[in-house]
This record gives structure tokens, sequence and C-alpha cells, in this order.
């Protein structure tokens, strides 16, 4: 049976943590890792569960931490677990084919973005209750971007006014992200890639500066100091 939070929610929610972390270094998976003494999944599934919105919370985890997985979270909140995939793909999938009926609207949110507040999700969740059919959570790019050539040598200069960098939690109806995955072709690891293919509107909302993703040890150093400072 599918764990549930709040049964007068309208969201479900994705959380593909079934990832390596390659870029992170060596160690357990990137969702396992710590960050201030707990797993990196933990801090992300604690403040998913503090989203009033959210009915429903499926994680896909690495094959092999499954079972620890569920451990894990049981005392943090009820959150279906499902073995991953080889790519984030399909993980989300996975986790898309295990949401009860129920929740009309679905976000896909990524393990590695830990401190993400409930805020983003229910401003995500609010745009697509309001009628969109896909949201994602942007920010501006704030560095000078140059097209490179062979051995490094610039190109030319990118004109990033209409440049955004995209966080998750990324929203969908999910009519439209489940007709998206089951046309999926070629693994892309954005699910709002998946839905422009099919030629659906993808609308942008403001994301949050704290919804960075850990991807790279100094992310993880930059996510300590400012849970250490009381994000
Ligand atoms: N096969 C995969 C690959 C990634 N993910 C998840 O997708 C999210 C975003 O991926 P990223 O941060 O790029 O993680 P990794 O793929 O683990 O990173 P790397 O490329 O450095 O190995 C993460 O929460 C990760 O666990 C997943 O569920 N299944
Ligand atoms: C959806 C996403 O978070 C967009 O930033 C995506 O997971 C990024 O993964 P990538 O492997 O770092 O491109």
């Amino acid at each position: 049976m599918t764990a549930q939070l709040n049964p007068r929610g309208d969201v479900a929610v994705l959380v593909p943590a079934a990832g390596a972390g390659v870029r992170l270094g060596p160690g357990r998976p990137k969702a396992l890792r710590l960050l201030a003494g707990e797993p990196l999944l933990v801090h992300a599934v604690r403040r998913l569960a503090a989203a009033r919105s959210v009915h429903t919370i499926v994680v896909a985890a690495p094959v092999a931490e499954v079972e620890a997985v569920r451990e894990l979270l049981a005392p943090v909140a009820p959150v279906t677990v499902v073995p991953g995939g080889a790519e984030r793909q399909e993980s989300v999938a996975a986790a898309l084919s295990a949401v009860p009926p129920g929740p009309e609207i679905v976000l896909v949110h990524d393990a590695a973005r830990a401190l993400t507040p409930p805020d983003l999700v229910e401003s995500v969740a609010a745009a697509v209750r309001a009628g969109r059919s896909a949201v994602i959570p942007v920010l501006p790019v704030v560095d000078t971007i140059k097209e490179v050539g062979a051995e490094e040598v610039v190109l030319g200069t990118v004109d990033r006014s209409a440049l955004r960098a995209v966080q998750t939690p990324q929203g969908f109806r999910r009519s439209v992200l489940t007709a998206a995955h089951a046309a999926a072709g070629d693994a892309l690891t954005d699910d709002a890639g998946l839905v422009e293919k099919q030629g659906v509107p993808v609308s942008c909302v403001p994301g949050s500066e704290y919804a960075l993703k850990i991807t790279r040890p100094f992310d993880l150093a930059l996510a300590e100091h400012l849970l250490a400072s009381g994000a």
C-alpha cells in the first residue's frame, strides 16, 4: 500500500534518489551521504513533508538500498520507496508508476536538492493548480556565458538575458508527465525536457538559492554552511 501524508493534499512528489554521485567523489550513493550528520535524502524528504499540499511521496532508491532507505525514512515521513534505475529518467518512471489514484499534480524533485524550502514546493504546485501544464523553478544566470570551440578558444559571448538555470521540484499535471514518460526516447535528466518534446508549454516560476543541487564537494560544503547559519 502507498503511504500518505496529507489525505486532503492534491500533490504527489517523486524523489529520484538512486544516483551514484560520481561528481561528489567516491563514497555511498549521494542521497545517503551525510549533511550535518543526516543523509541528504532525509533533509529533502523532511522539507517535502512540511509542504501542506503534499499527499504522497515516492522515493526511487538505489536497488541495493531499498530496505535501508525504507528504515531510514520511516521516522521522517510516510513514504513509499521503490527501486530506481540506471538513469534518472528510469528512476522517475519507476516512482511515477507507484503513485496511487488521487493526486492530479505530480512534482519531481531531486534528493540532491536537500535544502529546498517547502514554500518552493507550494509555489510550483500552485502554478500547476492554477492551470499550467508544466512548471519549473528557475534562477537567472549570473555569470557571463561564453561559447567555446576547439582547445577552449572563445567563439562568442552568449546573450544571457533569456537564459535560466533550472531547478526542481518541477511540477506537472499528472496526465502530462505520464504521457511524456510513456513517449520518452533517449534518457534525459530533466523531466521538463521530456514534456517539451511533446509540444507542451513549460512555464517558469522563481526558484530559490537554497534549492541548489549538491553535485560537487563545494556544494556540500556550502550546504553545511547554510544549515549552520540557520537554513
Ligand atoms: N540513475 C539515477 C541517477 C540519478 N538519480 C537522482 O537524480 C537526482 C539528480 O541527479 P544528480 O544530482 O545529477 O545525481 P547523480 O546522477 O547521482 O550525480 P552524478 O552524475 O555526479 O553521478 C539525484 O537525486 C539522483 O539521486 C536517480 O534517481 N537515478
Ligand atoms: C532536473 C535537474 O535537476 C535540472 O537541473 C537535473 O536533474 C540535472 O541533472 P544533471 O545531471 O546535473 O544535468
